[in-house]
């Protein structure tokens, strides 16, 4: 595992040659005192993307980088129990428990996906017994979850506050609005571990394309395998890992709440290197329950059926998300036209995994 200090433009993936997309960075530091120019490119990266890097080298940021550790040296424990232990709960809520490997759809056509999952929720974390499994249920690993929860909520409600700055929101008006600490939301840390695969022998694989539910995600991981597909592009291409920063995305829910001018970008995960186990942390911050906004159906619905909605077809075969509506899994962003990619040159540079 190490993180590439220049990303190559192009890395071979699956016998093809596929893009590194570059992201614009984005300073957290100077979020922090809605300095102006900053705003205003978090605005830009939002309207027009949908995804950037988040620079946490600052010393607010480096707390959330050492929370980060934190929870990495939590999870490397927590998936090495045996199945049982760390499906003592199973998946009480779509936003909080274990599920295995194997639960999903895969990247690939029929493949399964091949990562397991953790979600404590805000919400969760916050309750006098909270569920969580035995396992993790010790004060330090707790006091790690709460840290990682907390200063993972502070740093996407900096975020959506400059974006209510930078979009001239005022009052009631601002995002941070409907994101209300006191009120019910399926706000959740995600902790995922990817297995070893190939894509030319196993039948679980990545995790599959979609848009978030969530306001705002803010990912941790230090190694490839995220792809995005940029508003327009015709192809999927990989995120290059960036020392101390994370990479943010717009969600559904912001988009809809911005009146779809904001864009949720479209995502999935590939495993790069076959024999390597891939870890990450996702803070999904999003909308209390209760607020109502159009989606991309022109319905005008709660979060709260929104996220059980998607959350449906997240889960589904085939053949059932396919009855969804045909926007739910891609929060009405629509993809531009397939390339077939072109075939990897001999002298492609792979990347660092
Ligand atoms: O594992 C990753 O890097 C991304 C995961 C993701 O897209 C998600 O959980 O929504
Ligand atoms: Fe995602």
């Amino acid at each position: 595992m190490g993180i590439a200090m220049d990303p190559p433009q192009s890395v071979e993936w699956n016998g093809t040659k596929v893009p590194v997309y570059p992201m614009e960075t984005v300073d957290y530091s100077l979020l922090l005192s809605q300095d102006p120019a900053e705003v205003e490119k978090l605005v830009r990266c939002c309207e027009k993307e949908g995804f950037f890097y988040l620079d946490l080298r600052g010393i607010e940021g480096r707390r959330v980088l050492e929370d980060k550790e934190a929870t990495l040296d939590l999870m490397y424990r927590f998936f090495d129990a045996p199945l049982e232990a760390k499906n003592e709960f199973g998946l009480i809520a779509p936003h909080l428990g274990y599920e295995p490997v194997g639960s999903r759809r895969g990247v690939l056509d029929d493949t399964r996906d091949g990562y397991e999952m953790i979600k404590v929720s805000r919400d969760e974390i916050q309750r006098d017994s909270p569920k969580i499994p035995a396992v993790l249920k010790n004060s330090p690993d707790m006091k790690i979850l709460e840290h990682a929860i907390a200063n993972s909520n502070t740093v996407t409600k900096v975020i959506l506050s400059a974006l209510s700055t930078g979009t001239g929101r005022t009052g009631a008006d601002r995002f941070e609005n409907m994101h209300r600490n006191d009120r019910p939301s399926t706000s959740t840390l995600a902790m995922m571990h990817y297995i070893p695969s190939d894509p030319s022998k196993t039948k679980n694989i990545g995790h599959q394309k979609h848009t978030d539910i969530s306001s705002l995600t803010l990912l941790f991981s230090d190694q490839w395998g995220l792809q995005i597909r940029p508003p327009g592009s015709r192809e999927f291409g990989f995120v290059a890992p960036k020392e101390g920063c994370a990479v943010m995305n717009v969600g559904d829910s912001l988009r809809f709440a911005s009146g779809h001018t904001m864009q949720s970008c479209i995502h999935r995960v590939v495993p790069l290197n076959y024999d390597e186990h891939r870890y990450s942390i996702a803070y999904f911050l999003r909308a209390e329950d209760q607020t109502m906004f159009t989606d991309s159906e022109g319905r005008y619905i709660t979060a709260g059926q929104w996220h059980d909605e998607k959350f449906f077809a997240f889960k589904a075969e085939a053949a059932v998300q396919a009855l969804a509506p045909s926007s739910m899994l891609l929060g009405g962003m629509v993809e531009g036209a397939e390339v077939e990619p072109p075939k990897a040159a001999p002298t492609s540079v792979k990347a660092a995994a």
